[in-house]
């Protein structure tokens, strides 16, 4: 089959690459012009790992182009897929502006029967508001065209994208015709993942529910980690605990700094406000936003107790917002060295693929040129990254470049007992092994 895909960010292109993989024939638009020029040299924007070789191949076999011409690929497809951006307006809603400008696009040079494929993360409603604003398009040029817009959410975490758009567990297809059901079933049919057919507007809600649950897991434990912290209980072993239930599940239940990236501070905003908006209290929406709010300064808070910040340099392990990925979004990183600095502690900071975009937003603080240097004349160490790479160090060798002895685990992902037994003063999460 054909199909467009109208945004190459993290879902546009990880949609085109999986889609190309099973066979069919992709065409990638966006109206960043940089983008363009990169991908159709074959270098991937973003990081993500396993996506820029499965593109190059796709190129070589001649299965996937890249355009600035939304007409172009408009008019190339029988499948147009939308996965532009739905950042967070400053009330928290979704700003629908860059889905509504890709449907007024597509209305305005569809010349036959489409499928429409809304992959962003939209309000409950959203397929609805496409397809008026397509409708009105087609009219205005006095044309009558059939097309159908399905909600087809994307579960993706960042990092292991390529594996979740390959093996989904689900994948959720909101459709309002036979046709449009018939088509999305052929389009995945080599994906062997259950799907559920349901409504637009099911699909739209399945999506931030999921979000908004896991994200409400997340700050379930820290909330529990404060806790435990307080009673000297380790959360790791009670999240071991607690996941050895099927009914809990062992996932998404570790604590730490606080969840961050482009999703779950955004998605839970924006069902928040859809519920102020029908003039519902969300109280359970509201305070697992407060502890994750929260979570970076009862960190920092906790380290105060321990040692006093002013003049320390900090050796600060890894930046992006998750591990396997360059992204910085909403990265809890940003909050921490906000509150290191302002309690006039120095940084130096290390990550293998985030270094630059923060050193935008602080070009006082410095960036190690490898995982060793970052620890030259330490005297605190946050891990606030869980990278491989942090837990395979050699930490004899960063404790000899050391000036102090402390290290704060923000992911628990260290190991307490070894760190202890070379002469760290290790404090994790309320973790105590
Ligand atoms: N990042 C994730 O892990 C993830 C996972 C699941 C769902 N989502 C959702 O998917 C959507 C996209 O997220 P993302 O992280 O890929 O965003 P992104 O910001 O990385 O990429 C969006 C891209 O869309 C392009 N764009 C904007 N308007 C356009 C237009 N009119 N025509 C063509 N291109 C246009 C932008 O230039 C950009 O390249 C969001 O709704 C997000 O909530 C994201
Ligand atoms: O037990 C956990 C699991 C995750 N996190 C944090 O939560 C955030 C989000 O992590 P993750 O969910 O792995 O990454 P995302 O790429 O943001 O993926 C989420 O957001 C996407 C965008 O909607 C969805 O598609 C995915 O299903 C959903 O997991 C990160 O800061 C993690 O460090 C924790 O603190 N504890």
């Amino acid at each position: 089959m054909k199909v467009a895909v109208i945004g190459t960010g993290y879902v546009g292109i990880t949609t085109a690459a999986s889609l190309g993989e099973m066979g069919h024939q992709i065409m990638g638009v966006d109206i960043d012009e940089e983008k363009i020029k990169k991908l159709q040299s074959g270098i991937l924007p973003i990081y993500e790992p396993g996506v820029e070789p499965l593109i190059q191949d796709l190129m070589r076999q001649g299965r996937i182009q890249f355009t600035t011409d939304l007409r172009e690929a408009v008019c190339f497809a029988d499948i147009i897929f939308i996965a532009v951006g739905t950042p967070s307006l400053p009330n928290g809603q979704a700003d629908l502006a860059y889905v509504e400008s890709a449907a007024a696009g597509i209305g305005k040079c569809m010349d036959c029967y489409k499928v429409i494929v809304n992959k962003s993360t939209v309000p409950i409603g959203t397929a609805e508001r496409v397809k008026k604003i397509i409708t009105s398009e087609v009219n205005k040029r006095d044309q009558f065209i059939k097309f159908d817009v399905v909600s087809n959410p994307e579960f993706l975490q960042e990092g292991k994208a390529l594996q979740d758009a390959r093996w989904p567990d689900r994948i959720i297809l909101g459709c309002a015709s036979e046709n449009a059901k018939n088509l999305m079933n052929k389009l995945y049919q080599g994906v062997q993942a259950p799907k559920y057919f349901t409504s637009p507007k099911n699909a739209e809600m399945i999506k931030y529910a999921s979000n908004a649950f896991l994200a409400t897991k997340i700050s379930f434990m820290n909330e529990m980690a404060r806790l435990c912290d307080t009673l000297e209980v380790d959360v790791t072993e009670v999240a071991q605990g607690m996941g050895m239930d099927k009914r809990i599940g062992p996932y998404f239940l570790q604590a730490g700094i606080g969840y961050g990236g482009s999703c779950f501070p955004k998605d839970v905003a924006a069902l928040y406000s859809m519920g102020q908006q029908a003039h519902l209290e969300m109280p359970i929406l509201r305070e697992a936003q407060k502890v994750n709010q929260t979570q970076c300064d009862w960190f920092v808070e906790k380290m105060k107790g321990i040692v006093n910040l002013e003049g320390k340099n900090i050796a600060l392990l890894g930046l992006s917002f998750k591990p396997e990925t360059d992204d910085i979004r909403e990265a809890p990183s940003i909050k921490l060295i906000d509150l290191f600095l302002r309690n006039g502690a120095k940084i130096s900071a290390y990550d293998p693929k985030a270094m630059k975009p923060i050193q935008n937003i602080f070009p006082q603080i410095t960036m190690a040129e490898d995982c060793y240097q970052v620890f030259d004349g330490a005297d605190i160490v946050v891990l606030c990254t869980e990278w491989k790479q942090f837990q395979k160090l050699d930490w004899m060798r960063a404790k000899r470049m050391m000036r102090g002895n402390y290290l704060f685990d923000g992911r628990n992902a260290l190991s307490a007992k070894e760190l202890t037994a070379i002469g760290f003063h290790y404090w994790g999460v309320a973790k105590k092994t």
